[in-house]
């Protein structure tokens, strides 16, 4: 059974989702002294907040497998009670979103990663301020062993020879954000101590020490409140995932007349929340409106607010070759979730250190380029290394194609409310396949200058361009969990023609007080992974909101 909500007790802010933009612009809004509710759909994830979850090796420590890097691989392998059952890919639905369930890369973005797609007042030149304090709270390292050793590095040095050779420059990525071409080094972690730490080690610390910061998690928001464009509260529907345990029920207000809510529930959550709300595009509404759970009481529709909400989909188009070589050393971190080796498991506990303080399945070089399309435009591409492949010494190294795609997809509503990718972001556009084939020619012919190195794919007899059109654009072959843009940010208003779901404060189009702080305001994809970016965003998202009158 879940709790009802207070009927009278009311927040100047109420935050739906604690993900990477969640916790950052929670914490934010209650520094300027605002009372903010922050409420999760899921269970507590890292040890700090009471989370549960873990192997039997961790009984009696106050780690879980969220905290501990070398344990990063079990969402693959189990991902029940972690990943959100109403989407159709991979997600964190627990405390922390995808920044307590995802490999802890953290990337200082790149120029372009808000010069090419975000609208003016969101350029490089206005996130600096932004951008040095999430880097000051949450540094990150590429020495996540407290040892100061990197652990089986026969991989990393592996793929290096055949990038050195070509004229790659290794260096020390977040040192040198502005150099993404031809450029290669260890990923940075947002992990310390041997722990994933990121927003909730930090944010969501600052903001629970506040006694106007309230945090509900197992509480699932359905909708938001609405007469017109005016909203006053969030409506919760008791969270059926029995495992989790009940959270939260009914209606919760915010302050009459100044109180604001922002939806933080991610690419498919914020979107879904919207269309539920009576806000997105009409065909989607009808399907709200035809549903079993929301039709009879859903808002009438005079008063929807049509809107592009679930357009402009993108991710990361990920396309993996496979290497293998004798100095190349596989080690079982699925083994290490049951079965860990006594003395890694010792390191690890004791003095945290050795290969479970890195991130499963030890990964490294990332490497990057910028490709000419036909086109004229620059796409950049990201190579994501890490050991793990067909054999014990093979790896696979991840093509990830980033800032500059020009290809878009869009998500939609099934029957009962689940969302789904409707319309694959990926290579739509034949100049955004035009550049994974060059960059995989390039890193083919790179890479054949490694002695004792064989392929596995592309075969060798293959073309890249066979290769290439052998793999399909399907979520499963090609994504990559890094989903923007379905409520894009512009001044472009949505409502007459234009793209843009949110505007320049990050405010719903067509309301007074409801706003969206996540991916998917992304109007276009990063060139690394894009967690970091998501906190600076969430940042100067933050200043603009408490700006507004
Ligand atoms: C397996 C995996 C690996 C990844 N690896 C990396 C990486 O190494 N580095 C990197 O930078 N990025 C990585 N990413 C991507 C990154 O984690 C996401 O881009 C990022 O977390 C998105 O932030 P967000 O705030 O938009 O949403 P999320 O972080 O997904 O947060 C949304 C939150 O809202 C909650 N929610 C949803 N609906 C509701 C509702 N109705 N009511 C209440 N709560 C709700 C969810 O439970 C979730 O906690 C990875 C993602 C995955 C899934």
């Amino acid at each position: 059974q879940c709790t009802p909500a207070s009927t009278t007790q009311t927040y100047d802010y109420i935050v739906i989702g604690s993900g990477a933009g969640g916790i950052p612009v929670a914490d934010k809004l209650s520094e300027a002294g605002k009372s903010v509710l922050l409420i999760e759909k899921g269970p507590p994830s890292s040890g700090r907040w009471n989370g549960t979850m873990k192997p039997s090796w961790l009984q009696g420590t106050n780690l879980t497998r969220f905290d501990v890097p070398g344990l990063f691989n079990q969402i693959w392998a189990d991902p029940t009670g972690v990943s959100c059952e109403d989407i159709d890919v991979m997600g964190g639905c627990v405390l922390g979103g995808g920044v307590a369930v995802n490999s802890a890369l953290w990337w200082k973005p790149h120029p372009r990663d808000f010069d090419l797609n975000f609208p003016s007042g969101w350029k490089t030149a206005d996130m600096v301020n932004h951008t040095n304090t999430v880097f000051s709270r949450i540094p990150g390292t590429y020495i996540p062993s407290k040892d100061g050793k990197l652990y089986l590095q026969g991989g990393f040095d592996t793929v290096a020879k055949g990038l050195d050779a070509s004229g790659f420059k290794q260096l020390i990525p977040n040192d040198h954000a502005d150099e993404k071409n031809f450029t290669y080094g260890h990923s940075t972690f947002f992990i310390e101590n041997a722990e994933r730490q990121g927003p909730l080690a930090t944010y969501l610390v600052t903001a629970a020490k506040r006694p106007s910061f309230t945090l509900w998690t197992n509480t699932v928001a359905k909708r938001v409140v609405r007469t017109g464009g005016h909203i006053t509260g969030v409506e919760l529907e008791c969270n059926k995932q029995g495992s989790v345990g009940p959270g939260t029920s009914g209606i919760v207000n915010v302050t009459p007349g100044t109180g604001r809510v922002i939806l933080s529930a991610g690419t498919f959550g914020s979107a879904k929340l919207l269309m539920r709300s009576g806000i997105g595009p009409t065909d989607q509404l009808n399907v709200v409106k035809s549903s079993s759970t929301d039709g009879a009481t859903m808002i009438s529709s005079d008063q929807w607010i049509s809107l592009p909400v679930g357009n402009n989909l993108n991710d990361h188009v990920g396309t993996d070759i496979q290497i293998a070589h004798p100095d190349v050393v596989f080690y079982d971190f699925y083994g290490a979730w049951n079965n860990p080796i006594q003395s890694d498991k010792d390191l690890y506990l004791k003095n945290r250190s050795g290969i479970l303080a890195q991130v499963a399945p030890n990964l490294g070089p990332i490497a990057w380029q910028q490709i000419k399309g036909p086109d004229g435009g620059i796409r950049h591409i990201q190579w994501q290394s890490r050991v793990e492949g067909r054999t014990k010494n093979a790896m696979t190294i991840t093509q990830y194609l980033g800032t500059g795609t020009t290809s878009r997809g869009r998500m939609t509503l099934q029957p009962n409310l689940n969302t789904r990718v409707s319309t694959v972001p990926y290579l739509r556009d034949a100049a955004d396949k035009d550049a994974v084939i060059q960059g995989i020619d390039f890193i083919r012919s790179a890479l054949s200058k490694v002695n004792g190195l064989t392929w596995i794919t592309p075969t060798s007899s293959q073309t890249t361009t066979a290769f290439v059109n052998s793999i399909p654009a399907t979520v499963a072959s090609r994504g990559s969990n890094h989903w923007i843009g379905s409520c894009t940010i512009g001044s472009d208003d949505g409502r007459t023609g234009g793209k843009a779901v949110v505007d320049l404060d990050t405010k719903v189009y067509g309301t007074d007080n409801l706003f969206v702080v996540d991916a998917s305001i992304f109007p276009g994809i990063t060139t690394g992974n894009p967690s970091a970016a998501i906190v600076i965003v969430a940042e100067r998202a933050a200043e603009r909101i408490l700006a507004l009158k």
